[in-house]
């Protein structure tokens, strides 16, 4: 008897191994870029901001390098912009959590400094894969209140967007709570619903949306999605920013 290998599973099997080949390229793209040193050197002319009165030094950094003071900005910064918004919402808010997600070791940040050292924002991103693709995720755009609609978030955005493309990554996401009025912000910046996005049914809805940015020199080559499970779906809820990162081949 023995086992028959009929044409159909053979060609399963080969699609399946494509896909497998594809997921493994992809964590190539995105370990090399976690081994950056300095993602910014290719742009020079993005260290400076000079704008409606704003002059800001920017600068990339891995998490494990960031002084103590730095870490305790960001994580303040991140509570008074965003906690009455999560605790708004199905989500809450937990210290320890948001601390958690803030400092992994995965976490690399984009600072802006004024010239004379003060704080001004940062954004905390990850390359990673998300549903198995290379990704550069934005967990977090934070500016301080005083220096918002200024023209910052933006620059911030386009040096995220080329950091992204430059190191191959497919798109540039992000996760927002739907009571978050500065989802118009990304709108203005071309940011689109996701494909990823959850979509509300009637006795499940989702706080949150994933919009994303595409990058469009890849966009020709075909995809992987090996795995349909959305971001935060499997809970119904995420206490973290960006949802559920489910690893493709650990699933
Ligand atoms: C993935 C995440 O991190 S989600 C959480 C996002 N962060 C927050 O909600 C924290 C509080 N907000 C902030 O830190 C900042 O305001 C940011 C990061 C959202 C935006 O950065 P800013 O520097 O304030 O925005 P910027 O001035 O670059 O705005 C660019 C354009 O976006 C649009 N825009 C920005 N904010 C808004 C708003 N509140 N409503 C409508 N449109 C807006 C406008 O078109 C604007 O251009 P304009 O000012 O010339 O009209």
């Amino acid at each position: 008897m023995g086992r028959k290998s009929s044409a159909k599973s053979k060609e399963k099997r080969l699609k399946r191994k494509e896909e497998q080949q594809k997921i493994l390229q992809a964590m190539a793209v995105v370990d090399k870029a976690n081994k950056l040193t300095d993602p910014l050197e290719p742009f020079p002319v993005f260290r400076k901001f000079n704008k409606n009165g704003i002059e800001a030094e920017l600068f990339t950094q891995r998490v494990t390098d960031l002084d103590e003071s730095t870490k305790s900005w960001i994580f303040n910064l991140t509570k008074r912009n965003m906690q009455l918004k999560y605790e708004q919402c199905s989500w809450g808010w937990n210290d320890n959590k948001k601390m958690e997600e803030l400092m992994d070791e995965a976490a690399w940040y984009l600072i802006a400094k004024g010239v004379d050292g003060t704080f001004l924002g940062f954004s905390h991103f990850r390359f990673d894969m998300d549903e198995g693709i290379e990704v550069l995720y934005c967990y977090e755009l934070q500016l301080e209140p005083a220096i918002q609609r200024k023209g910052l978030g933006k620059f911030m955005m386009q040096i995220l967007e080329l950091i992204a493309f430059k190191n191959n990554m497919r798109k540039v996401i992000l996760t927002i709570l739907k009571n978050n009025h500065y989802s118009k912000f990304f709108r203005a910046l071309n940011y689109e619903l996701d494909e990823t996005s959850p979509i509300d049914y009637q006795d499940e809805t989702f706080p949150y949306e994933i919009l994303s940015k595409v990058n469009k020199r890849l966009a020709s080559s075909t995809t992987t999605n090996i795995n349909n499970k959305k971001p935060g779906q499997a809970n119904g809820h995420s206490h973290c920013c960006s949802g559920h990162h489910h690893h493709p081949l650990m699933s």
